[in-house]
């Protein structure tokens, strides 16, 4: 007699995996291997920015006073009595009447106050002096110190994904190492004896191996360090075995295939001699609605689907966001915004359908359509989308220009939370 699976809401599985303790570890690493790491700690001005007042141009540093009578009728000639470049610094303090030839990023000679730009004046040919005809007012064209930030300011809250902007930031406050978590090590195996590699030619009844794959690449996508172990045929002791042999290795485990209630789907009964803890093995979702998490002494195994759409969204829905959250991240899930329906989808589900989309942002609105065939067990629909349509269970379909959620894959910035969708339609 097959097991009766009793289905729960997608919001109550996420909740399930995501209250979960999430430790691994921190680490300081150097700045140019931290792009796509999470912020550990909040990003501090050790110094003002900018360090010093500055010229912002290339051009003269004065005392404003010289020039308050300065007008196109009386011009005001200043003695040139120094050049100085950016890096460096004036070695002489400018009387009345006299100027500094800075370049841009100079810091200001003491005693001027205003700069005035080289499209400004006229140069005597031998460079001793120089003519204005306006007058400048004390801190025209000054860049001050600490204009942009304070010494001691908070510039970044700790969470967040960092990106060459962020690098820039980091490298501006000295910051040669980041404080970030350590990279979850997760774990991958593909059950089914069916399955050849990519590289293999077909046979009758194989298929290659997708999942696999796959799933290694979301996981660099989601920023662990994947390690592939390889395929595992249908077989419980040869699967119970490589299992608990890996276990050790990884922060986290996933396997794909092998969770339904098939002859040969092991994992259910592997859990259960691992003596790992179920949180859930049903979810009222299509596709992935097989998706199984349990957890081994505070290490998630997640059992994905075999059927490759299934498997993707199971990933993107809990793995994925758990990775995240390892690994520091403020909005560990994934963006979610509303979109326009493009194309009708008349076909009605009881469950919440994750349906693989194309959205587009064009003239001021988001539109979404469905990508390909969806089914679970495509797998070409996935190569066409970026976005997951969220259809609410319920007894009637969806049209053209209804208002849906939406899901951003591979988005920069994601969600704080798991925005709860209507899970059914009256
Ligand atoms: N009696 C029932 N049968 C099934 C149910 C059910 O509720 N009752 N659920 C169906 C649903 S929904 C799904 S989804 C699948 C899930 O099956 P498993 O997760 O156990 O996966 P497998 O049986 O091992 O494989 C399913 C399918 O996917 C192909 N596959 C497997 N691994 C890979 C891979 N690495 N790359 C590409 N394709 C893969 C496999 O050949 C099968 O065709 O169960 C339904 N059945
Ligand atoms: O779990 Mo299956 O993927 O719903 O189709
Ligand atoms: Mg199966």
């Amino acid at each position: 007699m097959v097991e009766k699976r009793k289905p729960i809401h997608v919001l109550e599985a996420v909740n399930r995996v995501m209250t979960r303790l999430h430790t691994s570890g921190i680490e300081k690493i150097p700045l140019e291997e931290a792009g796509g790491r999470w912020l550990a700690e909040p990003v501090i001005a050790d110094e003002a920015v900018p360090p010093f007042d500055r010229s912002p141009f290339d051009g003269f540093a004065v005392r404003s006073s010289d020039t308050t009578d300065a007008s196109r009728e009386h011009p005001v000639t200043l003695r040139v009595i120094e050049t100085v470049g950016a890096g460096h610094i004036a070695g002489k303090v400018p009387g009345p009447g006299e100027a500094v030839r800075v370049m841009t990023g100079t810091i200001m000679p003491e005693g001027t106050d205003a700069i005035v730009m080289f499209e400004l004046t006229k140069e005597a040919e031998d460079g001793s002096s120089m003519t204005i005809s306006r007058s400048f007012a004390s801190d025209d064209n000054v860049v001050k110190k600490g204009e942009e930030m304070l010494k001691g300011d908070e510039v970044l809250a700790s969470g967040q994904r960092i990106h060459a902007g962020i690098t820039a930031a980091l490298a501006t406050f000295g910051y040669a190492k980041v404080t970030v978590a350590k990279k979850p090590r997760v774990g991958v195996f593909a059950t089914g004896t069916e399955l050849l590699e990519p590289g293999d030619k077909l046979e009758p009844g194989k298929i290659r191996n997708s999942n696999a794959p796959m799933v290694v690449e979301q996981l660099k996508e989601a920023g662990a360090e994947p390690k592939y172990f390889g395929q595992l045929p249908d077989d419980f002791d040869h699967c119970y075995e490589q299992v608990t042999d890996v276990l050790g290795e990884v922060d986290a485990l996933i396997t794909t295939g092998g969770v339904s209630v098939g002859d040969f789907d092991f994992l259910p009964a592997i859990y259960e001699k691992l003596g790992a803890e179920v949180l859930f093995n049903k979810v009222a979702m299509r596709p992935g609605s097989v998706t199984t998490v349990a957890f081994k002494d505070e290490k998630p195994l997640f059992g994905l689907s075999g059927n490759p759409s299934a498997c993707f969204v199971g990933f993107e829905l809990f793995a994925a966001p758990w990775v995240k959250k390892a690994m520091g991240a403020g909005k560990p899930y994934l963006k979610q915004t509303k979109a326009v329906l493009g194309k009708s989808f008349p076909k009605p589900n009881p469950f919440t359908r994750f349906v693989r989309g194309h959205a587009s942002f064009e003239n001021g609105s988001h539109t979404v359509i469905p990508a390909g065939l969806d089914k679970s067990q495509v797998v070409t629909s996935l190569a066409l989308s970026n976005a997951l349509i969220v259809l609410p269970g319920g007894t009637r379909g969806f049209e053209a220009g209804d208002e849906v959620d939406v899901f951003l894959l591979r988005g920069d910035g994601g969600s704080a939370f798991y925005e709860p969708v209507k899970e059914r339609r009256t």
